[in-house]
């Protein structure tokens, strides 16, 4: 049976290098157990944020980055160039500074990459490599917007209603920019742990309403479970909403 915990750091930064040692921790444990481990990383400002405190963590290399696996959540659909690539963003974070094995890290197409603009080839195609890899996922970080949405799976969308393919291309996405390639929640829900990483006031009713049980179709977050663990990664805006939670030890 799947458990959700909810700890809560008294600020994104905190959240973020916290979010960091534990991921070394995770990973160091997965590897231990299996020989290797995947995890699937996330867009957005934390999840950038948690890569750049893992890259500068002085325990990083108990990683044995040969040994890992890294796919993504989602991925704009925009030039490999573009500074908008969640891909880009988490070479400069940290993957251009430790020894990865290039071959296991599974990057979404850009739009001026192996299927041109053809938006839906890009994603079929990471769906194969999804298949190929027999991803389990051992670790899925996810980031969330105020409306409820992760990855890029927005409220009452195309995409959150998918139930049959992995992955799905997203059009007209409300957050910019616009075209899209995401995991569905079918897949979203095939990783052993999820860690939904969110800071500030912003993200607070959403938070809310997904650990109060609302509906995935109008809180997309709130479908996202792991068949482990979920655990929320929180600070003091983010869980300003919620009643029974871990209460951060005040600092200062
Ligand atoms: O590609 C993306 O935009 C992300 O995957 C998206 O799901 C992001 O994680 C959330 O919008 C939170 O972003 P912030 O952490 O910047 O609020």
């Amino acid at each position: 049976m799947s458990k959700t915990e909810v700890v809560v750091y008294e600020n994104p930064d905190l959240l973020a290098a916290a979010a960091a040692a534990r991921l070394v921790t995770r990973i160091v444990d997965v590897q231990a157990a299996k020989g290797s481990a995947s995890v699937v990383l996330t867009g957005g400002g934390t999840g950038i944020a948690i890569l750049r405190e893992l890259r500068d963590s002085s325990a990083r290399d108990a990683i044995d980055w040969s040994r890992l696996d890294l796919y993504w959540g989602d991925e704009r659909f925009v030039p490999a160039d573009s500074d908008d690539r969640n891909e880009k963003q988490a070479r400069e974070a940290l993957l251009d500074h430790v020894p990865l094995d290039p071959k296991r890290v599974h990057a979404m197409a850009p739009s001026d990459g192996e299927f041109g603009d053809d938006v839906d080839a890009a994603a079929a195609a990471y769906a194969e490599v999804l298949a190929a890899n027999d991803a389990a996922f051992d670790i899925m970080l996810l980031g969330l917007g105020g409306e409820g949405h992760t990855a890029s799976i927005f409220p009452d969308s195309p995409a959150v209603h998918e139930k049959e393919r992995s992955v799905v291309a997203v059009r007209d996405c409300p957050k910019p920019p616009p075209t899209r390639i995401s995991l569905t929640l079918p897949a979203i829900r095939r990783a052993q742990d999820i860690w939904l990483v969110t800071g500030g006031d912003a993200k607070a009713d959403a938070v809310a309403q997904a650990l109060a049980g609302a509906g995935e179709v109008e809180i997309p977050v709130a479908g996202a479970r792991g068949s482990r663990r979920t655990l929320w990664l929180l600070d003091r805006g983010s869980a300003s909403k919620l009643t029974k939670v871990y209460q951060p030890p005040t600092t200062g």
